[in-house]
């Protein structure tokens, strides 16, 4: 089963909150009315002073972040945290029933009606929805329910299950067909009144389409902002000066509760529809089989809700959806599992807040709210300044996240975040972690403007943008500003360069930039102090002329967090101020020679990579090196002819040329020239040019190629390795998994190969005789 894995995943990623129910307990609302109290509660009538203490605090906080979320669209702290303290209020009363008191928080939907707007009745109560953490407890759920659907009818039910959209729901009343009005949730009881709002949405229509309406509907759905709308609305609300949504949840709920109907016709609100209320005159007998009629009416419903039979078939759409959630136009939160049909929804009713009928399965939060602790600057490899905030440290999407990019000044000022601010930190996926925006609300007064340092933290030279309008700032002191070239040299060490494993960052960082302050000291941060023993890049092959001996590239110390048991990799290097007899070469230090040494023999294209040209990558080297075949014909070649190689182009060329003019550069291609690096490519004869003029594309993944093997195997027999399909694609070569570029090569009528096909293109080039091989079926 293709998504059991990514069931897993969850299950471990999300069984590490600390949201786990230490009672075992299932059915999140404790309804004291129907549910018996556990038996230990049975034994401790009056709660102890301490849980009712928390009891009466748990509860203050919840109303008082209720009240943020619901009647300001302003949230305090994140979903996550309130679902912490939710889940504790519950555990705790489910301990000791006595505490539910009819308006604590788990009896009542949370939300209230502001005085902005008119009260309205709902004609049919609105509810909450039960919600479920991990699949554990929504495999009970779902067996639980089935067992009391079973009793009722003899008969396992249908599972209606959905996207849990993150927006706000409204209750829609037509009459007659005309949308007479529209309400918000409220307290499930009483919502207000947003009729003239609503009508400004278009996906909503005023007068259902056709014939044969009911008397009178409720119809319900969700309202939202989808991801790309909610970006380009942030961006003007910043240019109009005004702050920006923390989220597209927050966003839709601010546009529609706004109080002038003209500002929300502004914004770009959709909605999907996910429920029914009174419905006098209905015959529909499922949701499945109402969403359907709803739809023929004009009523925009989700393309994506199923009807399932099997818990597995459920799963897997968690799965599915996990997968894809940042596939679809808006966001979501998780998915809804509903009993589809209306008489099993009626007979098993609902407690105080939610129906018995339906679950909310959430996955693991995206987003949480963390300290910005500092905004620092980094300094690249090209010299560009980049501010980036440092977070109390905090867990979100799986991993643990205490840093992420501001990009530059200007964003800073859009996110409008203040050093000490709370901030949103959200991480969708496996997408970087980025700061959303500040908490206005929670700041102490104490907050301070992040200011763009004016000289380079690193040298000290005064930062400029590269050219004038640029936003970015630049410290021009490349040739010999530290932080710039302790980036690159760890670059030509990477793996696209020369790929010397043992030259990693902070060995980098220890040869350029010098003894840091002494983390013995509690400084703990690596700030470089000053030019290490490699000045340059061009000296990096004649390392082993510097004084070694006393320079220890890794070392283990004790940070300031002594105690803690985490220890941190210290780069650090012996000065004379550190006795040379204590040194000895680290194991680490003896590859590093081994490794450089081996480097030199790496392929012309890898050594242009290394030399940290503006545009030059692994792709344009290689057309580079196939063209030229050496250093030298490169570096002689006019801009027209550099910018005729195919795959190069004019904005290479140019930065080709650019790079050249400058002393110091060629000065590095004649140093590495000198210690024996090799600047040609020897076009080794023994291997035929047997692919000359085709183009090939390789998917998937092959049994015994990696996929730089298959490429370098296609280039140097003189064929061009592509990364696209098109109808100038001579061969595709599928692995397994190979995915939509198979399927592009197949509509395109292509000529597919597996590996074995692959080997005897190789070895032999176009021959009919193998061509025969290829999957007939695309012919
Ligand atoms: N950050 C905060 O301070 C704060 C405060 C209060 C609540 N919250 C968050 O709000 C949520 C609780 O709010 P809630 O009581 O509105 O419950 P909920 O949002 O968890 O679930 C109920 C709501 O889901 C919506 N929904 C979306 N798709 C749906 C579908 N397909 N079918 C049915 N309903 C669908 C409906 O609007 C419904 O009212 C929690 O996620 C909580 O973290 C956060
Ligand atoms: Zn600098």
């Amino acid at each position: 089963m293709a998504g059991s894995c990514g069931i897993e995943g969850n299950v471990r990623r999300w069984a590490e909150r600390p949201r786990i129910r230490q009672d075992g307990r299932v059915t999140s609302q404790p309804d004291s009315a129907q549910t018996p109290a556990p038996s230990q509660a049975q034994d401790s009538p009056v709660p102890p002073a301490p849980e009712r203490e928390r009891h009466g605090e748990l509860v203050e906080l919840i109303q008082k972040y209720r009240a943020a979320y619901y009647n300001d669209d302003d949230p305090l702290i994140s979903d996550a945290e309130f679902d912490v303290l939710y889940s504790e209020l519950e555990r705790l009363e489910g301990l000791h029933p006595e505490l539910a008191s009819n308006d604590s928080p788990t009896q009542v939907v949370g939300g209230d009606v502001s005085v902005a707007f008119a009260a309205v009745e709902h004609l049919a109560r609105m509810y909450s929805l039960e919600d479920v953490f991990s699949l554990e407890e929504l495999t009970a759920w779902l067996a639980k329910t089935e067992a009391s659907v079973a009793k009722l009818h003899g008969k396992s039910p249908q599972w209606l299950t959905e996207l849990k959209i993150d927006g706000l729901a409204v209750n829609l009343l037509y009459r007659d067909g005309v949308l007479v009005r529209a309400a918000t949730r409220g307290d499930g009881t009483t919502g207000e009144d947003i009729t003239h709002n609503v009508a400004t949405i278009k996906d909503i229509p005023q007068r259902l389409h056709g014939s044969g309406f009911p008397a009178e509907v409720e119809i319900r759905g969700e309202v939202f902002i989808a991801s790309a709308d909610f970006i380009a609305l942030n961006e003007s609300m910043v240019a109009a000066g005004k702050a920006p949504f923390a989220n597209p949840r927050n966003s839709a709920a601010g546009s529609l509760r706004q109080k002038d109907p003209a500002e929300t016709a502004k914004r770009p609100l959709s909605m999907y529809v996910h429920g029914i209320g009174a419905r006098e005159g209905l015959s529909t007998l499922s949701q499945s089989e109402t969403y359907e009629l709803l739809k023929s009416w004009g009523m925009p419903t989700s393309p994506y809700f199923k009807v399932l039979s099997s818990f597995e078939e459920v799963l897997d759409f968690i799965a599915h959806f996990g997968e894809h959630r940042h596939d679809l136009i808006h966001e979501i939160d998780g998915i809804v599992v509903k009993v589809d049909d209306f008489g099993t929804q009626r007979a098993l009713g609902h407690t105080s807040r939610v129906p018995r009928w339906s679950v909310a399965y959430k996955y693991p939060p995206e987003e949480v709210n963390t300290k910005l602790l500092d905004i620092r600057v980094n300094v690249g490899r090209t010299g560009r300044v980049t501010p980036y905030g440092v977070m109390t440290p905090v867990k979100v999407a799986g991993s643990t996240v205490e840093m992420a990019t501001l990009h530059n000044q200007e964003v800073v000022k859009a996110k409008g975040v203040l050093i000490g601010d709370t901030v949103v930190l959200r991480k969708a996926g496996d997408v970087i972690p980025e700061i959303v925006g500040p908490v206005v609300a929670l700041r102490t007064g104490e907050e301070r403007e992040f200011v763009m340092p004016t000289h380079c933290p690193s040298c000290g030279t005064a930062l400029a943008p590269a050219k004038e309008g640029d936003i970015d700032i630049r410290c021009p002191n490349a040739q010999s500003c530290p932080v710039q070239l302790t980036e690159r040299v760890a670059h030509l060490a990477g793996r696209g360069g020369f790929d010397i494993e043992a030259l990693g960052y902070e060995a980098a960082a220890a040869l350029t930039t010098g003894p840091g302050p002494n983390p013995a000291d509690g400084a703990g941060a690596i700030t470089p102090a000053g030019p290490g023993p490699l000045r340059s890049e061009a000296d990096v092959f004649s390392i082993g002329e510097l004084d070694l001996s006393g320079v220890v590239v890794w070392r283990e110390i004790r940070a300031n967090g002594a105690g803690t048991g985490r220890f941190h990799q210290v780069p650090y290097f012996y000065t004379k101020a550190t006795p040379k007899k204590s040194s000895v070469p680290t194991k680490t230090t003896e590859k590093l020679f081994e490794e450089l040494e081996k480097a030199k023999a790496q392929p012309l294209w890898r050594v242009l990579v290394a030399l940290s040209i503006r545009h030059v990558g692994p792709t344009a080297s290689r057309a580079l090196a196939t063209a030229f075949g050496s250093m030298k014909g490169i570096r002689e070649a006019s801009q027209e002819t550099l910018a005729g190689v195919d795959g190069v182009g004019a904005i290479i060329a140019e930065a080709l040329i650019e790079w050249f003019s400058v002393d110091w550069h060629r000065d590095i291609v004649t140093a590495w020239d000198a210690a024996g690096v090799r600047m040609t490519d020897d076009t080794d004869e023994s291997t035929p040019r047997t692919l000359a003029g085709l183009t090939i594309v390789v998917t998937g993944t092959l049994p015994n190629f990696s996929r730089d093997e298959a490429k370098e195997a296609i280039i140097t027999r003189g064929g061009k390795a592509s990364g696209s399909v098109s109808k100038n694609t001579s061969y595709v070569v599928a692995g397994e998994n190979a995915g939509t570029k198979l399927d592009k090569a197949e509509s395109l009528g292509l000529t597919v190969l597996d590996e074995d096909g692959f080997v005897k293109l190789l070895a032999h080039g176009p021959a009919p005789k193998f061509e025969n091989d290829a999957h007939e079926e695309d012919a």
